[in-house]
């Protein structure tokens, strides 16, 4: 577990997004230390990719609120677009869902990510050359010298997302986004993807944020956790106190869908997210909570904090009238 008098990295405030007149974000606040991995978890639709592609400003047509201070960049939401060009790549870089389409298929792989270190390092043709040959080797791609010359139609997915984790991580960035990135691979490749991701930003202390399904997986690899519902986070914390001590419903719930795996397909908790247009006023997940009280309905439990006694982590939170 990571230090946490270490200095953050990022301190995310109140980030809201709005399309039209749904709240697809609810003021999220998060941090992330330096070196600091944390799980962004929910089910489809709370909002992780969301959250993260704010942060790099790619989301069109949607209104942000909020700030997200980066340690020696300012609020990346208020920044123009030529600084976060500046940014991009170099000490903020995102992995995508799927590999196979970030990636030009009308280039190969080693001109693709040769481009991206002259263009950001400055290097030399023959110095870009071999940085990439060093990456390649360095995220596993075997026969890299060979590989420069495949196109990304020529190589397996869980390749493909190798080369996009060695772009991501071509100039070194403080601070990387994962958004699912394994969920077009086999099962089998999944767990080594995370893994490699994991290791490669560890060794050069890094901070990331992976936007995460599972919370096994979560909890297995990532040093925090913040747990997403309909756009609002209904609890935070040290991955294993979310795993072990989680104190709302839905994370209960989120974990006994992964206890079920190995004995029958995982399964979603039960019931379904309501739609924006009819979001409840209280705390979105009563339509849904086997523990809900008439108070649920109609007001907004805020986060709060989890400390069960003097030794309890001081930073976990949760949002709940009727906690577990
Ligand atoms: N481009 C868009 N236009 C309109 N609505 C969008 C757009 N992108 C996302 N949304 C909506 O925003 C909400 C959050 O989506 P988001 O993709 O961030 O969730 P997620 O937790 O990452 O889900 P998933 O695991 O399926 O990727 C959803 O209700 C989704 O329908």
């Amino acid at each position: 577990m990571k230090d946490m008098v270490t200095q953050p990295i990022l301190s995310l405030r109140d980030l809201s997004v709005h399309r039209g007149a749904a709240k697809i974000l609810d003021r999220v606040t998060l941090s992330l230390a330096e070196g600091e991995t944390l799980a962004l978890v929910g089910e489809s639709g709370a909002g992780k990719s969301t959250i993260a592609t704010a942060l790099m400003r790619l989301l069109d047509g949607a209104k942000v609120e909020g700030s997200a201070e980066m340690t020696g960049a300012g609020d990346l939401l208020a920044l123009s677009e030529r600084q976060m060009v500046k940014l991009r790549g170099r000490r903020l870089s995102m992995i995508f869902q799927d590999a196979g389409s970030a990636l030009n298929p009308s280039y190969t792989v080693g001109r693709q990510l040769i481009t991206v270190l002259r263009r950001n390092l400055g290097l030399s043709k023959a110095e870009a050359r071999s940085r990439a040959i060093e990456l390649f080797t360095s995220v596993g791609i075997n026969d890299p010298e060979g590989r420069m010359s495949a196109y990304p139609h020529q190589l397996s997915g869980g390749m493909q997302q190798r080369v996009m984790v060695a772009i991501a991580l071509a100039c070194n960035p403080d601070l990387l986004l994962a958004d699912e990135p394994t969920s077009a691979l086999d099962v089998t490749i999944q767990a080594q993807i995370v893994r490699l991701i994991l290791a490669q930003t560890k060794s050069r202390g890094a901070s990331c944020i992976f936007v995460l399904h599972d919370l096994a997986l979560a909890s297995q690899s990532c040093d925090r956790i913040v747990v997403l519902y309909a756009g609002q986070v209904v609890e935070a914390g040290p991955s294993r106190d979310i795993l072990e001590r989680h104190r709302h419903p839905y994370t209960k719930q989120l974990k006994s869908c992964v206890l079920e795996i190995g004995t029958k397909d995982i399964t979603a908790p039960e019931g379904t997210v309501p739609p924006h247009s009819e979001m409840p006023v209280g705390c979105r997940f009563a339509t849904r909570c086997p523990r809900a009280l008439p108070r649920c309905a109609g007001e907004a439990p805020p986060l709060q904090p989890a400390r069960a006694g003097a030794d309890g982590p001081l930073d976990h939170h949760f949002a709940c009238w009727n906690p577990e």
